[in-house]
């Protein structure tokens, strides 16, 4: 039996149609990447997944209640420490034992200790990510479902997260992502679900995903890893080749958008050709 599965879900909203008869069955300790264009239904098929909303047609079934969510939107202006809002979602997760316990280790994984007593409105917006996302571990959820977990952290952050997530898929957890950075999709997802026109299709790779890409090859001087090629979801794929020369994939329609970026960053542009990729049947 599968771990959490979708039966012939429809799901209308405003009188639209989000989803058309999909099923999808979820094994324990699979991991898996939701993608799709802005407004496909990612976050909608998560909340169906969470059991935050319910089907307009269909079933949701659930082995496990222990679900930890990771909502898109980090709490904003919350007037609790981090240590006051984790103990409030700990008592209504229901976590009897050792919630004290939970939350200090928490708070060091996340290398969150000195910020602790601070007004969660006063912290950054990637540290309310961490905050946003420890919530859903207090329970030690056995799924774990998070929309856009890498948003809002820095490079060193986003490195913690995937190695945490990739320690929680190790001891058996299942999980369920959506996200547009490559590095997550390749760390983590063994599974790649892409939703399109109401309805959903498990592809090879992401790059099955899309219709067209671009590839650029260009030069970027520079210390440390280029912002713009982990910060932008238009950029699918990269390779480093040579000191400084980097191989992007880009979706076809944003290829220009890219190379501004690239000569922003003073970088060169080397080389730029247009393929024509078919999606997996
Ligand atoms: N409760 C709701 N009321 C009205 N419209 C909704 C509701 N939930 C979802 N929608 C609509 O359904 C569509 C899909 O939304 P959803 O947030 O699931 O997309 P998404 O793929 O996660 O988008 P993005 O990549 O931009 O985050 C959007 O057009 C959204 O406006």
């Amino acid at each position: 039996m599968s771990f959490i599965e979708l039966k012939n879900i429809y799901f209308e909203v405003n009188k639209r149609i989000l989803f058309e008869n999909i099923s999808l069955a979820i094994n324990q300790n699979d991991c898996i990447a939701f993608i799709g264009k802005n407004g496909s239904g990612k976050s909608t098929l998560l909340k169906l997944l969470a059991g935050l909303i319910k089907p307009t047609k269909g079933l949701v079934i659930q082995k496990s209640k222990k679900i930890g969510y990771v909502p898109e939107q980090p709490p904003k202006s919350l007037p609790f420490t981090p240590i006051e809002y984790l103990t409030h979602m700990g008592n209504i997760a229901r976590v009897e034992k050792g919630l004290d316990r939970k939350i200090d280790t928490l708070l060091t994984q996340f290398y969150m200790e000195e910020y602790q007593n601070t007004n969660i409105r006063d912290l950054s917006k990637g540290n309310k990510q961490k905050v946003n996302i420890m919530q859903a571990l207090l329970n030690n959820p056995e799924l774990l479902l998070l929309d856009e977990p890498l948003s809002g952290l820095d490079s060193k952050a986003q490195t913690d997260l995937i190695g945490l997530l990739m320690n929680l898929k190790k001891d058996g957890g299942t999980i369920v992502f959506i996200s547009h950075e490559t590095v997550l999709l390749e760390k983590l997802a063994d599974r790649i679900v892409h939703i399109d026109e109401q309805r959903i299709k498990e592809v090879a790779n992401i790059l099955s995903a899309v219709q067209s890409y671009a590839t650029i090859e260009c030069i970027v001087h520079s210390d440390s890893f280029p912002s713009f090629i982990q910060e932008s979801s238009s950029i699918i794929d990269f390779q480093f080749h040579a000191p400084s020369t980097y191989e992007l994939k880009v979706v076809s329609s944003k290829s220009d958008h890219i190379i501004k970026k690239i000569l922003d960053f003073h970088g060169s542009i080397r080389f730029v050709s247009h393929t024509s990729d078919q999606p997996l049947k």
